[in-house]
């Protein structure tokens, strides 16, 4: 593992909103990273989310396949995605499951696939649970985040960006083997988050990285410790985009360290409908363009 990189952490219950919003500005344009603690959800709620996750990729495969990412939501196996698509390397040594919307528009068109109560009796309660409660935190971020760009807590809302939730959870199990072979292999090889913002939490083992300077060869990486109960958040690239490249999004892995790993991610939105974006834009435009 490389140097540690000793990222800013955000309070998300102080009351001091312009100070909270000003290290949020500070960090994202350094790093396009931070942490977040007091976010309000409980340990006991994430403990349950990290053991239905387990609970779910213990199952047999033939039982994950049934759940087969269509559109956008479902079990992905190992090795089925890569995120750097330029290396030669055989894809990702990582498995995921997603799931979406609980209800709108978006749930309907992709509706969410679900392991049977059969096999995991808890599990659709809990991810929903999270679901909501994850959400509610990026909401009360992203307004943080508008303070952050000087505009006005409730942009984001406003604008319609957070209409009709199109956040997508990502459930992620990375089985850490390091393979020796002459080609690398990662977790998750070195990519940048589309969307605002992503909120991750990881079961505590290593092998995040994120590379500052993406511009810069050869690529230096620093790791990207956990601390228990932040969640790591960091900006994607539609953000980075609408604020014309102010907000960094940064180039990031998951290097396999010999350990199995558990991490949870929210993305959002995901998709986000072509009025929205126009909406958006429009009312970014005379800022950062
Ligand atoms: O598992 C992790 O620590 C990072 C996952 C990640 O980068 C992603 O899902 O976009
Ligand atoms: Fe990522």
């Amino acid at each position: 593992m490389g140097t540690s990189l000793l990222l800013p952490i955000i309070d998300l219950s102080s009351p001091e909103k312009i100070s909270t919003a000003q290290l949020i500005r500070q960090a994202c344009l350094e790093h396009g990273f931070f942490y977040v603690k007091n976010h309000g959800i409980s340990e006991e709620l994430v403990e349950r989310v990290f053991k239905e996750s387990k609970g779910f990729f213990n199952l047999p495969l033939e039982e994950k396949m049934a759940l087969l990412r269509r559109d956008l939501l479902g079990y992905t196996p190992l090795y089925a995605e890569k995120l750097d698509s330029s290396l030669s390397s055989i894809g990702d040594s990582k498995e995921s499951f997603y799931f979406g919307s609980l209800e709108g528009v978006l749930a309907q068109h992709y509706p969410n696939q679900w392991p049977s109560e059969g096999l995991l009796p808890s599990w659709r309660q809990t991810m929903e649970c999270y679901y909501k409660n994850v959400l509610s935190v990026g909401g009360k971020l992203l307004g943080l985040i508008a303070l952050a760009l000087d505009l006005d807590e409730d942009f984001f809302e406003k604008v319609g960006a957070l209409n009709d939730p199109a956040a997508v959870v990502r459930l992620l199990r990375y089985p850490g083997e390091v393979i020796s072979s002459d080609v690398e292999t990662y977790g998750a090889s070195a990519h940048s988050d589309y969307g605002m913002v992503t909120l991750l939490l990881t079961d505590g083992v290593p092998g995040l990285q994120v590379c500052r300077d993406k511009s810069k060869q050869p690529h230096i990486w620093e790791d990207v410790p956990a601390i228990k109960g932040a969640f790591i958040v960091n900006i994607g690239d539609m953000m980075e985009r609408w604020t014309n490249g102010l907000f960094r999004s940064t180039l990031h892995r998951v290097m396999p360290v010999g350990k199995e790993r558990y991490s949870v991610a929210l993305s959002f939105p995901f998709f986000l409908i072509p009025i929205q974006i126009a909406n958006v834009l429009g009312k970014l435009k005379e800022k950062f363009l």
